[in-house]
């Protein structure tokens, strides 16, 4: 066959780009690796090494069978020291129970916990901001602290979110609890974010809900590609634009209510709304990150996504645990009935404080189901760090601990796989001026809420509002699994150990 000449000198020409190109691509992958190869971290072992390969250990790590559940709880109890997972993003580093006080008593230019959430949120394509020094400080020294007074408030808040979101349920009535709950908190959360009108409004409530939906939805597609895919296949994922214009719409929804607000102060009879929005405009001027009435709207986007689904997740993992042991509805019931009873009706944080069982069973709730199979995420900065056994983490290295693992460790925990309502019940009843024991206790058995300087600070606030909503749901309604058998399991991939929010649970109305 003849060939055109015109065609084989262009064809030659492709070719010869083609190689040309292969090889340039070829020689920036070389020398990237050899310029910015990782650390050497060969010292310390590796997860899944009898598997054989690199791909093999990443499909282990990803399966939606939950094989890395198996895969962390296998090499904790193996390893005696750090052990490493290999990840998409590089090794992550596991720390044992016994490295954390170390690891957390450390500064953050030697361990950084927001260079390691940086890397979570995936902030180098996403843009997400997590938490913020102003944040913390708000949540600490103005939510917190705040408890004794608004906790009556969040009582009308839970008493009336409950009442509007759950359906009439005259009968038995099956509910996706977890879309039910997301609402809830959205709401009760919001009370006291933007005040009682606002945190109504359904455009608040979309913000608030969708806004972590679609962020994390986005990080996790993010993490399942290659990182150097990640820049070009940002583009093409829809809740990576939603991501923008959450902020877009948060700016036009609070803007006006900031300007409102910032006209009204300047009249001296005025009374100041007592929520968090207003805290923040009171103290932006101290603040560098707050240069524009923007920053403070964004704050509360930021805010939501640290506070909502955190509490909804660990609410419906409550509940779905609640329903299969038999009695404990009823044993909460009537704990909630006597507190009450000594208080007069008024749900009080001393009310609260009093409501043992259900404390108990909520930190064992979260004992036996956190959020994450690991938590504390750390970065270990320019320096790296050397461990009290000598092990030595290289510079910039992620480390987590396994926390799901360390939960079910039965050298902490008796019957670690058994969940025991009692559990802290019991332990607090024997040590009780420690004020150990407690759902926001921190210590290194139960890691659900981080520990040291940047463990979560809203604890305080996500243990009364949890404990309000439980207390409406319990008092007014019988509740049961819908598809008898055991505990609907959790979803399990990667690092996730969440409860299924597809599943529901039944609710019939014991109280009008
Ligand atoms: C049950 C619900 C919640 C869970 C399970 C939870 C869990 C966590 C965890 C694991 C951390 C990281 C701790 C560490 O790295 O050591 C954290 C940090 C944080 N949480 Fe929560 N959280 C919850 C609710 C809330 C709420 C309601 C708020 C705000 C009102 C909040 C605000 C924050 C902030 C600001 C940080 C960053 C702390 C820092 O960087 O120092 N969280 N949370």
């Amino acid at each position: 066959m003849e060939i055109p000449i015109k065609k084989l000198v262009s064809n030659v020409g492709q070719t010869e780009s083609l190689v040309g190109a292969v090889v340039l691509v070829a020689t920036i992958y070389l020398l990237h690796s050899l310029l910015f190869r990782g650390h050497d971290m060969s010292h310390i072992p590796l997860a899944g090494e009898a598997l054989g390969s690199r791909s093999k250990r990443l499909a282990e790590y990803s399966s939606r069978t939950g094989k890395s559940k198996a895969m962390f709880r296998e090499e904790y109890s193996k390893n005696k020291s750090v052990w490493r997972v290999q990840t998409l993003d590089g090794d992550h580093v596991q720390i044992p129970p016994q490295f954390l006080d170390d690891i957390k008593g450390r500064k953050d230019d030697e361990v950084n916990n927001l260079a390691a959430l940086d890397v979570l949120v995936q902030k180098k394509y996403t843009q997400l901001d997590s938490t913020s020094d102003m944040m913390n400080h708000l949540v600490k020294s103005d939510l917190t602290t705040s408890l004794n007074r608004i906790n009556p408030l969040l009582g009308i808040a839970a008493e009336e979110a409950v009442a509007s979101e759950m359906p009439a349920c005259e009968d038995w009535t099956a509910i996706n609890v977890n879309d039910v709950l997301v609402r809830i908190i959205a709401i009760v959360s919001g009370y006291i974010f933007i005040g009682p009108e606002l945190c109504r409004d359904e455009e608040y409530i979309s913000l608030s809900t969708g806004y972590t939906t679609d962020a994390f939805t986005c990080v996790f597609i993010l993490a399942a590609i290659p990182p150097w895919m990640r820049h070009a296949a940002k583009w093409v994922i829809p809740h990576y634009y939603r991501i923008g214009s959450y902020q877009r719409r948060v700016r036009k929804f609070l803007g006006p209510v900031i300007r409102e607000r910032r006209a009204a102060m300047l009249k001296p009879d005025y009374q100041a709304p007592d929520d968090l929005l207003q805290w923040t405009m009171n103290k932006a001027h101290k603040w560098s990150e707050i240069r524009s009435d923007d920053d403070i709207s964004q704050m509360q986007l930021r805010l939501s996504l640290a506070a909502i689904h955190t509490t909804s997740t660990t609410s419906t993992a409550l509940l779905y645990d609640l329903v299969t042991i038999p009695g404990l509805i009823e044993a909460l019931r009537a704990e909630i009935e006597d507190v009450m009873a000594n208080y007069d009706g008024v749900l009080s944080n001393k009310a609260l404080y009093d409501m043992k069982l259900l404390d108990s069973v909520m930190k064992e709730s979260q004992r036996m189901n956190p959020l994450g199979l690991t938590g504390f995420p750390r970065m270990t900065m320019d320096k790296g760090i050397t461990l009290p056994d000598g092990t030595y983490v290289p510079p910039h290295t992620y480390m987590e601990a396994p926390i799901e693992a360390i939960h079910r460790d039965p050298k902490i925990y008796e019957n670690a796989d058994t969940f025991d309502p009692y559990r802290f019940y019991n332990m607090r009843k024997k040590d009780e001026d420690s004020g150990k024991h407690q759902f926001v206790t921190l210590g290194t058995g139960v890691l659900s809420f981080g520990i040291g300087r940047h463990a979560c600070p809203g604890r305080f606030f996500a243990a009364n509002e949890i404990k309000l909503i439980m207390i409406n749901l319990i008092r007014n309604f019988d509740i049961e699994q819908k598809e008898k058998g055991p505990r609907y399991a959790n979803l399990s991939s990667t690092i996730v150990n969440s409860a299924d929010p597809s599943r529901e649970l039944l609710f019939k109305r014991v109280r009008t």
